[in-house]
């Protein structure tokens, strides 16, 4: 018979039905009243159950992949029931009825797909309520007036969904932190909320108001123009330059004039650069991207960042070491490095700087303030805990509000986008070949398991991963970078140019999922075998008609799979049933479909049984580079149906 203690029947019955009611409950198989009871003392014999003197006291049911509507009602027998945790899931559905758990303490439902207005009176009566966390979800409509109304709440988290009208007065003393970011609010932040802090606020088009910009002052005077970088320092600069007078104004003209001519320089700068990147061509040449700075020869960063700005920055803030293996230099010591900008990327340019011997990237961010400082260090010191030989380390960072500099190693055989289609290759080296390839893959999909395991509070632990992320060590070894900044950086700019946002359930669904990382690891496969730049994914949204994907689906379907593969990939010639099993898993990932699609394990698993050897089935000359054979692969199309049914 089932065991009693810890847990009446009444609430073993409840959380059997609640278990029921999910449509994917697999991780739940420790809940099974036949072997334990939910409790015992304040232990729980049940995984995510939270027990206090063998009472059900709440769920914290994070990260373990539950799927389907929640039926909070089941748990409404549950007299002691004073915690609910729900966060990254993959729930769905109207927000759960909460104040019929009247007594609830917190409830978090963050980063689920959580989707709907949220009916006015969800809080009601809810007078022990404190936290509420509904983050990253897919809530729309007003936010409701019963929050306004609990007497105890302290924490609000509403980010990250798309909330609009205006934001309510929060008249309690109690409450310490909110976050209302990245929604579509608009009109003044009440009275009540302006001493918090702007980055609860930030990633709203039309909210305004202290903290943020003042909604009825005119725009200041345009006497400064200074970097987009430097928005603090530029408004206590002006406050001091309208008490100096006229002598100050004309000083400032003066610098405003040197302002207009380094931006435009630099504007030029980085339109090269976006153009080399986009052709990659000359992309990661060294001497190419010198030239870029070859006007100002012998170019500091300093200069770049322009001196008064970068000398207040040294004087301000120090570099945050995550590493302790590495030389240390401070701000200053890298604002006076010789410096070569390597490229203007999403968020910024990223440079080249050699301290002692010593080379670095060192990567500006100007749009990474959907973390509060706090939040934004720990982060960090996330990112600096993660090892492992497939991504590259981060070595130290810099935090000032409006921009962030990372610090990474420079890797000397550039990017793989580098390598699969700069022009360089033709010359002096010849193209990846098919070995190289497919260890760079295993490792890449090595490095995003270790994510996963590592980050699973991240929907999407990389977020950003590309061929241009991808760097290369001296043995062609490959090093991730740019991966879990998702969480820092701005909404509204990660919507428009990370890879997670350009996956076809977010244009579909504007949703990022468990998976969106693997249909980036999908097309990366398909852009290393068919040495294809997937340049639409780089400039625009997914537009399920001209992709990379597609293109190959269609070359499928239309039996000319022979054509697929990157002529110029050696090392190919007796690897074709291989070359045609990465093809599939490629195709697999990149399923439109999120159900369908490969999860990040199965595809990992897939990669790592595939060979490097050859098979020696294919007898002839040394010509190692696949057009040399390709008709070996397939001869006709129905030999190469018969291939592709086989191996697909
Ligand atoms: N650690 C590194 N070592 C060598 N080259 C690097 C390193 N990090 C970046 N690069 C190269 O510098 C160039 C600019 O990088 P950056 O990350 O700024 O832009 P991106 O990768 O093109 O775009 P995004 O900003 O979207 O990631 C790219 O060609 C990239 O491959």
């Amino acid at each position: 018979s089932p065991p009693l203690a810890g847990g009446a029947p009444d609430a073993v019955d409840a959380l059997m039905r609640f278990k029921n009611s999910l449509s994917n409950s697999k991780s739940l198989t420790s809940w099974d009243p036949q072997k334990t009871a939910p409790c015992d003392g304040h232990r729980a014999n049940w995984i995510g159950v939270l027990c206090f003197n063998s009472n059900v006291r709440g769920l914290q049911l994070e990260n373990m992949g539950l799927k389907g509507v929640a039926d909070v009602d089941l748990l409404i027998s549950l007299p002691h029931f004073r915690t609910l945790s729900f966060m990254n899931n993959t729930l769905a559905g109207p927000i759960p009825d909460l104040k019929r758990l009247s007594r609830l303490r917190s409830v978090y439902l963050s980063y689920n797909h959580f989707w709907g207005e949220i009916p006015d009176d969800v809080f009601a009566g809810m007078r022990f309520l404190k936290k509420v966390l509904l983050s990253n979800n897919e809530f729309q409509g007003k936010i409701p007036s019963s929050l306004v109304a609990l007497p105890k709440l302290v924490e609000l988290r509403l980010d990250g969904n798309k909330f609009d009208g205006l934001i309510p007065d929060f008249p309690q003393q109690s409450l310490k932190r909110i976050n209302v970011s990245n929604n579509d609010l608009e009109g003044p932040i009440p009275e009540s909320l302006t001493k918090m802090d702007s980055t609860a606020f930030t990633g709203n088009k039309n909210l305004c108001g202290p903290p943020l910009e003042s909604c009825t002052a005119p725009s200041p005077a345009p006497i400064l123009v200074l970097p987009d970088t430097n928005n603090s320092w530029k408004k206590s600069q002006l406050q001091k330059f309208i008490l100096m007078g006229l002598i100050a104004v004309l000083i400032v003209a003066v610098l405003a004039a040197a302002f207009i001519i380094a931006s435009s320089n630099r504007r030029r700068n980085s339109q090269l650069d976006r153009t080399t990147t986009m052709n990659m061509d000359h992309h990661h040449n060294t001497s190419t991207t010198t030239s870029h700075v070859n006007n100002q020869p012998d170019a500091k960063l300093e200069a770049e960042a322009n001196g008064n700005y970068a000398k207040k920055a040294a004087a301000e803030g120090k570099l945050t070491f995550l590493r302790d293996d590495r030389q240390r230099f401070d701000l200053h010591d890298l604002l006076r490095a010789s410096a070569e900008i390597l490229g203007s990327g999403t968020f910024g340019a990223s440079y080249k700087a050699t301290i002692q011997c010593d080379s670095m990237v060192v990567k500006r961010y100007k749009q990474m303030n959907s973390l509060g400082r706090e939040e934004f260090h720990e982060h960090m010191r996330r990112l600096g805990r993660l090892v492992h030989p497939n991504l590259l380390p981060l070595v130290a960072y810099y935090y000032r509000r409006e921009e962030k500099l990372l610090v990474y190693d420079f890797v000397e055989n550039g990017s793989l986008a580098f390598q699969l289609h700069g022009n360089h290759r033709s010359v002096d080296q010849p193209a990846l070949d098919w070995p190289t390839r497919l260890r760079i893959i295993k490792g890449i999909a090595k490095g995003l398991t270790y994510l996963y395991k590592t980050l699973p509070s991240l929907v999407v632990p990389h977020g950003h991963l590309k061929s241009s992320n991808v760097v290369l060590g001296e043995n062609f070894e490959p090093f991730m970078t740019d991966y879990a900044l998702l969480p820092a950086i701005n909404l509204d700019h990660a919507e428009h140019l990370m890879m997670a946002y350009k996956s076809p359930e977010y244009a579909k669904l504007r949703r990022i999922t468990k998976k969106t990382d693997v249909w980036s690891l999908g097309i990366l496969i398909l852009e290393i075998l068919t040495g294809k730049f997937p340049e639409n994914y780089l400039t625009q949204r997914y537009d399920p008609g001209a992709d990379l994907a597609s293109w190959v689906n269609e070359m499928i379907k239309e039996k000319r799979t022979s054509q697929v593969f990157d002529e110029e990939m050696g090392g190919a010639k007796n690897s074709k049933g291989e070359l045609l099993k990465l093809l599939k898993i490629g195709v697999s990932c990149c399923e439109e479909d999120v159900e369908r699609r490969l999860d990040l394990n199965e595809a990992f698993e897939k990669i790592e049984e595939l060979n490097h050897s050859h098979h020696h089935d294919d007898h002839g000359s040394d010509d190692q580079t696949l057009h040399q054979f390709s008709p070996n692969i397939v001869s006709g199309p129905d030999q190469e149906d018969d291939y592709i049914s086989r191996a697909m």
